[in-house]
């Protein structure tokens, strides 16, 4: 199993890259690129480590070396928000950045499993699936926005509210991943019973947890520890579905032909070739259902930014 991250001398991908060194299966080889000079040491540093997953780092233009052979590409090149930027701000620079990298990826490694984390992810998963059909490679199952960040926020802040044991909480978050797009079910949730206004605070904060965080950085970037665990959540299931194990699902932003969007967050079955089956989302709430139906021309607007951009 050959796992590369691109963007991983960034403050995600470092911490993605020590959870990967430490706990991909023995016999995996991590592959690490980005731009800065530093990665190949960003690598030493992880080789000293004992388990027996092989890391190799590469810096400079181009990304061919460490996605030779990679079953996993995992994307988080790009620059992240300041306090007062909305995640679309960030389209001028990440967008160019996700299609140079994707362009390598249809070349290199067109088989792999991609996940796009660079933001923002409604749009930058787009431009990926506008790149890899230019290159006639497109395979809707191979091709992931990472959106577990707002599944492990959710989880933890209805646990915190609810006074729960957070491994017992389990939910879908629908939909995109910015702002009004982030839909969590909590109504999903098993044994717990929420009043209108804990719905409605506690689908806000999680709509909001970037912000809250990019605030409380005060200008020294976004969330990179808890998105470290997020990827590598998210890594580590796309793993265990090539591997062959039964059952592993996960939320993603994917083209599973959503009656809804283009591209929408929702479970999936993961397998050896990536989604197995797109699975529905549930029964859903009256709030829910407003709020989804509400979120859709936001979402098709950034999908269509990135259709845009590519054409
Ligand atoms: N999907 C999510 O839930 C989620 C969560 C948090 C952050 N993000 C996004 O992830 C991205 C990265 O965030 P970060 O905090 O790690 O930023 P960062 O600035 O710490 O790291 C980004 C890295 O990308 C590298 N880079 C820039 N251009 C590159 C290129 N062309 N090729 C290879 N590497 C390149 C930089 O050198 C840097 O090391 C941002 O766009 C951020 O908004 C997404
Ligand atoms: O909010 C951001 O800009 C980063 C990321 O998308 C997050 O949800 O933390």
């Amino acid at each position: 199993m050959k796992v590369a991250v691109l963007g991983a001398a960034g403050g995600i991908g470092q911490a993605l890259a020590l959870l990967l060194k430490t706990q991909l299966p023995a016999g995996s080889k991590l592959s690490l690129y980005d731009i800065a000079p530093v990665t190949p040491g960003v690598a030493v540093d992880l080789s000293h480590i004992p388990t027996a997953v092989e890391v190799k780092g590469f810096a400079g233009e181009d990304p061919t070396p460490a996605l030779e052979g990679a079953d996993v590409v995992l994307i988080s090149a790009g620059v992240a928000r300041k306090p007062g930027m909305d995640r679309s701000d960030l389209f001028n620079i990440n967008a160019g950045i996700v299609r140079n990298l994707i362009e390598k990826v249809a070349v290199v490694c067109p088989k792999a499993l991609v996940g796009v984390i660079t933001n923002p992810v409604n749009t930058t998963v787009a431009i990926a699936a506008e790149v890899l059909k230019k290159a006639g490679v497109y395979d809707k199952n191979r091709l992931f926005g990472v959106t577990t960040l707002d599944v492990i926020r959710s989880e933890t802040f209805i646990a915190e509210a609810k006074g729960l044991n957070v491994e017992d909480v389990k939910l879908n978050v629908i939909g995109g991943h910015s702002g009004v797009t982030i839909l969590p079910l909590l109504s999903q949730i098993e044994g717990v019973t929420f009043s209108d206004e804990e719905v409605a605070s506690l689908t806000h904060r999680i709509q909001n947890a970037g912000t809250e965080v990019v605030e409380a950085k005060a200008g020294g970037g976004s969330a990179t520890l808890s998105m470290g665990q997020a990827a590598f959540r998210f890594c580590m299931s796309l793993v265990r579905g090539l591997q062959g194990e039964a059952n592993v699902v996960e939320c993603a932003y994917v083209d599973g032909g959503s009656e809804h969007a283009e591209f929408f967050a929702q479970p999936v079955l993961l397998g050896k070739n990536g989604v197995e089956k797109v699975l529905p989302y549930g029964e859903i709430s009256e709030f829910e259902t407003n709020a989804r139906d509400g979120m859709l021309d936001t979402l098709k607007g950034d999908i269509q930014l990135g259709i845009d951009f590519v054409k």
